[in-house]
């Protein structure tokens, strides 16, 4: 069985090319995937299936070729990652399933597109669409994040997929993040939860942590960075559907830097490096319902 490893900002995955379908890749496969001692080691894996033989992806499709699988490293499915988005489309263009400027993807939340760079298609960043960040209204609105005796309010976004944001003095306070902070109340999570600790750094210029739900902490999340984005933007006063213009900010995570852009409309645009590191065969009887 083939595979490849590749990170964006160091959030990293193994890429299974399973055209076909063929696969029933099971949480223990997904979990032996990504064991950084006895498996390849990843935060998530993305298996690559044509849109239309997925029973979950052919209705949505709309044309597009691709769905993106994404598990986390627990085994557990979730609905979106916008690392695993940037990487999947540099797959696509990698193994020449792809020679346009950019590329539809179906996922769990939706069609999401990708966009290469016109000066270096092969190496140079891509931007992603998002979709809209979702802010709840009423009692999920607002919740509260806590690690050890310190706790925060914080912000629930949905990217598509879940996050609490919390802004601190000190990313340090966040502690070693070995376990999952307490988000309270917890019926506001039914599917549980990515927290985002956040930082200012500047104007328009923010850094994070993060906790993912499924993977630990993990040196970056691009869903978690749209949600900060958004969240700090509303913070600062800024909302493009109010103002009539879009708004950038720099967003620093552990492994390195993503720009993200909210426009008038609500959508979210994401930008920063995809890389594939390596590529190579899986041994035999790793994974359960290999051929
Ligand atoms: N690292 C991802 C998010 C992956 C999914 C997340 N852990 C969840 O369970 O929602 C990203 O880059 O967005």
């Amino acid at each position: 069985m083939p595979f490849l490893k590749g990170h964006g900002t160091e959030n990293d995955f193994v890429i299974i090319p399973d055209h076909d379908g063929r696969l029933d890749l099971t949480a223990g496969d997904v979990a032996r995937l990504c064991d950084r001692r006895a498996g390849v080691g990843a935060d998530g894996v993305l298996r690559a299936v044509r849109a239309a033989v997925h029973p979950e992806a052919a209705q949505e499709a709309d044309g597009a070729q691709w769905f993106m699988d994404y598990r986390n490293a627990d085994g557990s499915v979730a609905e979106m990652c916008g690392n695993g988005l940037r990487v999947f489309a540099r797959y696509l263009r990698h193994a020449g399933l792809v020679r346009g400027p950019e590329v539809t993807v179906v996922t769990r939340a939706g069609l999401r597109r990708a966009r290469f760079d016109e000066r270096d298609p092969e190496r140079g960043p891509v931007t992603v669409t998002m979709g809209a960040a979702h802010l709840p209204d009423g009692a999920a609105a607002s919740v509260t994040v806590a690690v050890g005796a310190r706790d925060w309010p914080a912000h629930h976004v949905d990217m598509g997929n879940p996050h609490a944001v919390a802004f601190v003095d000190d990313l340090a306070h966040a502690g070693p993040l070995r376990e999952a902070p307490v988000v309270r109340p917890a019926a506001a999570y039914p599917q549980g939860t990515n927290v985002e600790f956040v930082v200012d750094r500047g104007e328009r210029h923010v850094a994070l942590r993060v906790h993912e739900r499924g993977s630990g902490e993990t040196r970056s999340c691009g869903t978690g960075a749209c949600a900060v984005m958004v969240a700090a933007a509303r913070r600062d006063g800024r909302d493009p559907a109010v103002d009539g213009r879009p708004v950038t900010y720099a967003v620093d995570v552990p492994g390195g830097r993503l720009e993200i852009t909210e426009a008038v409309d609500g959508t979210v645009s994401m930008t920063g490096p995809a890389v594939i590191v390596a590529e190579g065969t899986l041994a035999p009887g790793l994974l359960t319902s290999e051929d």
